[in-house]
């Protein structure tokens, strides 16, 4: 079994069952080429800059949707200290924010006149429909840690051992590939399997769904940035 699978797989809830399920896409998102060139170290550096751009752009809009199931969160949720780990996850997109100016003036990419490619505007809508109060929060949960569970599991593959990541392109990998924001992740599964258990047929269908629909935009997203 691929070996972050094997640690999300202890957790034995509904979310680490359809990862194994799913573990074609799982690994296409996670162990992408783009990721790979990373820990090889082969990696373009203008592939770098365009993902660094446009994931600037993603994050922006990924703000008010991490918001969203705050709010949700803050409505439905049956559980208080949920809220809390939304709150923190919203305190490191503010500084992943700040972040991202900083290492875009050291490659020398002018964020304001970066426009959104195609593939990060759909997923971008992509979030925008999971926003609303129609979508329930526990497929709105299940999006939200799919989503950082990804960045989690391929910039951390980026540290292992045996990697020859960059020494100028560590910091990035450390970001998202931290025993902190790992721990994060652990927590937002937890919600996420925790609501799934009481989730009615109906929310488990659409949930998976949404799990798929990011692990696909994930895999997308990385191919806009390869170019
Ligand atoms: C496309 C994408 N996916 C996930 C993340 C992690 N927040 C991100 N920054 N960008």
């Amino acid at each position: 079994m691929e070996a972050g699978l094997e640690q999300l797989a202890e957790a034995e809830g509904t979310t680490a069952t359809w990862l194994k399920k799913h573990r074609l896409v799982y690994t296409a998102a996670t162990r992408h080429p783009f990721i790979l060139s990373i820990r090889d170290g082969s990696i373009d550096l203008n592939s770098f800059k365009r993902w660094l751009g446009q994931d600037y752009l993603f994050v922006r809009a990924f703000v008010p949707f991490v918001s969203s199931v705050l709010l949700k969160a803050c409505h439905e949720s049956d559980n208080n200290s949920d809220m809390e780990v939304f709150l923190s996850g919203l305190a490191a997109l503010n500084d992943e924010i700040k972040w991202f100016k900083k290492e875009s003036s050291k490659w020398g990419v002018v964020l304001s006149s970066i426009a959104p490619q195609k593939v990060n505007e759909d997923y971008c809508r992509f979030l925008e429909s999971l926003m609303g109060p129609n979508v329930e929060y526990t497929v709105a949960i299940t999006a939200l840690w799919a989503i950082e569970l990804v960045y989690q599991q391929s910039f951390a593959h980026c540290l292992e051992e045996a990697s020859r990541t960059p020494l100028e392109l560590a910091e990035t990998c450390q970001r998202w590939g931290n025993e902190g924001f790992g721990q994060y992740c652990r927590s937002l599964q937890k919600i996420a399997d925790r609501r799934l258990l009481r989730a009615t047929s109906e929310e488990l269908k659409k949930a998976e769904a949404t799990l798929l629909r990011v692990l696909e935009h994930e895999v997308e997203f990385w191919n806009m940035s390869q170019g």
